[in-house]
């Protein structure tokens, strides 16, 4: 087979939608499917999804973009090997035997740690962290999260102490999975341990100080660290379209976007748009720990030789928009903010702080919150959704600032990509506050097109990134900008004194009586802020009125007769206590009785065929 032949998958999980893309050698999706799965967010400031939820979304996408392909006349037997990028932080635990996870997966938005962390900080060895990983203690990293779960949620302390609890993040756990639990096969690569606090950014190895500070070194089962590109160390896929294929790469996406804009020098740049935004700047050989509020991270791993990046991360950008549509319901779809924002001028005075999740780079302001300023009787819909899209603007500026002051160095182009920089007038303001021009590419999947490339190379498909130069090279637009730097710096200075207004709107007494319940115990490393009461946190609490339906714990058992689906399920009707009750089979039919018998009983197995039964029956759809 020449190399020309070979094609590569990729599958891209991230904080709302799964993809998996088929990329041919001049890295062009040829085929790709995308699902959206459930967020699950159980109080106000937590952010959950469900593990299994997420391997099948992954097997739904695989199988529908690997029949795309065949239709179009290209054989499966071409896809040479596959990558894999996602969300990271997101902290997954499972039983190290069973394989079964132990909790909803807790996404790197939720803040439920901020108590743990404001304790946290206030231990003397607090300040040694960063100059080890690179981070800041706070709610961002999987280490917190992973401490809330094992002081609240007892089927996670049971795992620590038989010795049986294994902690990952999204790329280990879908690793895994997909190489079917017997296989074990149980590795991160370095850019997503890089984002857990437990891994040196100088050896790419667990570190003991850290494992020490959060009280669980020798206690965990951790996936062994290993490089992005790798022939051997992920496995294959064991089942369904692609089995037997191997994956040969691995990035957390925002590593993978750096990859995929091809940002291998020194001095380059990307910012992603998605649910959150990030800028990762390359810095090349070397960690450099931010003194103005950025990241230091594992930008990628090709070979054992790590290239590391300064990276800004915002937590809102395109989950501003989704609260736009969602929330406050003011358009059906994500791609109408761009005309919503048009159909005014300008702000019109309002500053939307997006503080969501508190403030992330450069501010790490924990207990900011959502603030809009600026409202009048004047105030539109419109200038609210530009006032959306600008809070992201801003917060790219002011990383780029902290950027310019760690590096020296200025930035002359911005490359970017992500959901949200389809929208031309959010990537206009962009370059009218940071005053360089943004380059937005024409193949706008770079994240998914980064993981192709790292199993790419793994696989012998590239021999060297000069086999890359050509990819995605037309095309694309530049924003250049369009006002002075002093009007720039007017509008910044505004939206400076609006993030200073944003905090302490509610006290740290408050926070931290939301956080920790009464009588704290110490727990796992002395830290006393932990709850005591035995009360389990992680059951949810009722839902909001909107979506107050039964809930399914667990589909036990399906199958296919003919036309009609027959699903057992156990349900729980929102209750506190979350006890399951058992309800007769349900059966369903309706717009699946055309499918024919072989199809829905593939389907009956994903994600996208259970989002379609809780449409028709308004149910909540955990597994199956
Ligand atoms: N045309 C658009 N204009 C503005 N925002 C958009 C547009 N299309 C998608 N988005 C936003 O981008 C986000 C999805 O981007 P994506 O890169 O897929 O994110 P993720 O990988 O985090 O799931 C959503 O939050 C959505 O609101
Ligand atoms: O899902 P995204 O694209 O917003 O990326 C999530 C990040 O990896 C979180 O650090």
């Amino acid at each position: 087979m020449q190399p020309s032949e070979f094609f590569v998958g990729s599958i891209d999980q991230g904080t709302t939608s799964t993809r998996f893309l088929i990329f041919n050698r001049d890295g062009e999706p040829v085929a790709s499917h995308q699902v959206e799965f459930s967020q699950i967010y159980p109080n106000p400031g937590w952010h959950e999804h469900d593990p299994l939820e997420l391997v099948y979304s992954v097997e739904t996408c695989i199988d529908h973009a690997v029949r795309e392909f065949e239709e179009k006349g290209f054989s499966r037997s071409n896809i040479k090997c596959v990558g894999i990028t996602n969300q990271r932080e997101t902290t997954v635990v499972w039983d190290h035997e069973s394989g079964e996870p132990l909790n909803n997966a807790i996404v790197w938005t939720d803040t439920r740690s901020q108590a743990i962390v404001t304790e946290l900080k206030q231990r003397p060895d607090a300040s040694k962290l960063q100059a080890i990983c690179g981070l800041p203690l706070s709610t961002y990293s999987s280490s917190t999260k992973l401490l809330w779960m094992l002081a609240h949620v007892p089927k996670v302390k049971e795992a620590f102490d038989r010795g049986t609890l294994a902690f990952g993040t999204v790329d280990s756990w879908l690793v895994y999975r997909l190489n079917g639990v017997r296989a074990n096969v149980f590795v991160s690569d370095s850019t997503n341990a890089s984002r857990t606090m437990f891994m040196s950014l100088h050896s790419l190895q667990y570190d003991d100080t850290l494992l020490d500070f959060f009280g669980i070194k020798g206690k965990i089962h951790l996936p062994r660290i290993v490089p992005s590109s790798d022939s051997h160390a992920y496995g294959s896929i064991v089942s369904g379209a692609l089995e037997g294929v191997p994956i040969m790469g691995c990035l957390g996406d925002q590593s993978s976007a750096l990859v995929g804009q091809k940002g291998f020098s020194p001095g380059m740049a990307k910012n992603t748009y998605g649910t959150g935004c990030f800028l990762l700047y390359n810095v090349g050989e070397k960690p450099v720990i931010s003194t103005h509020g950025l990241l230091a991270t594992v930008a990628y791993n090709f070979g054992g030789k790590a290239v590391y990046a300064l990276e800004g991360s915002i937590a809102v950008a395109g989950s501003g928009v989704k609260f736009l549509q969602n929330n406050l319901a003011f358009f059906q779809d994500s791609k109408e903010v761009n005309d919503l924002a048009l159909s005014v001028e300008d702000n019109g005075g309002c500053v939307f702080v997006t503080a969501f999740s508190g403030l992330f780079a450069p501010y790490w302001i924990d207990d900011a919150k959502g603030t809009i300023f600026g409202i009048t009787q004047y105030t539109q819909k419109g200038h609210i959704a530009r006032a959306t899209l600008e809070a992201t603007c801003f917060q790219t500026k002011a990383i780029l600032d902290a950027m310019e002051k760690d590096s020296g160095k200025t930035l002359s182009e911005l490359a970017v990509d992500g959901g949200m920089s389809n929208s031309d007038l959010a990537m206009q303001t962009q370059a009218d506050l940071i005053s360089i021009p943004v380059y937005r590419p024409k193949m706008r999947e770079t994240t998914a097109l980064g993981a192709a490339i790292a199993a790419g190379l793994a696989a012998g498909l590239w021999r060297n990134f000069a086999e890359l130069r050509d990819i995605n090279r037309v095309g694309g637009v530049v924003f250049e900008p369009r006002i002075t730097r002093e009007e720039s710096a007017k509008k910044f200075g505004e939206w400076e004194k609006a993030v200073q207004m944003s905090r302490g709107w509610i006290g740290a007494e408050k926070n931290a009586q939301d956080s920790v319940p009464n009588g704290a115990q110490k727990w796992p490393n002395g830290t006393s802020v932990y709850p005591a009461d035995n009360r389990d946190l992680s059951a949810p609490k009722p839902l909001p009125k909107q979506s107050q339906s039964p809930l399914i714990s667990d589909v036990v058992a399906g199958s296919n007769t003919g036309t009609t689906f027959k699903v057992k399920a156990w349900t729980a009707s929102g209750d506190l206590d979350f006890q399951p009750a058992k309800v007769p089979t349900v059966s369903i039919s309706g717009d699946l009785e055309d499918a024919d018998e072989e199809d829905l009983f593939l389907e009956l197995r994903k994600v996208e065929i259970l989002q379609k039964l809780k449409k028709l029956r308004k149910l909540k759809l955990s597994y199956y």
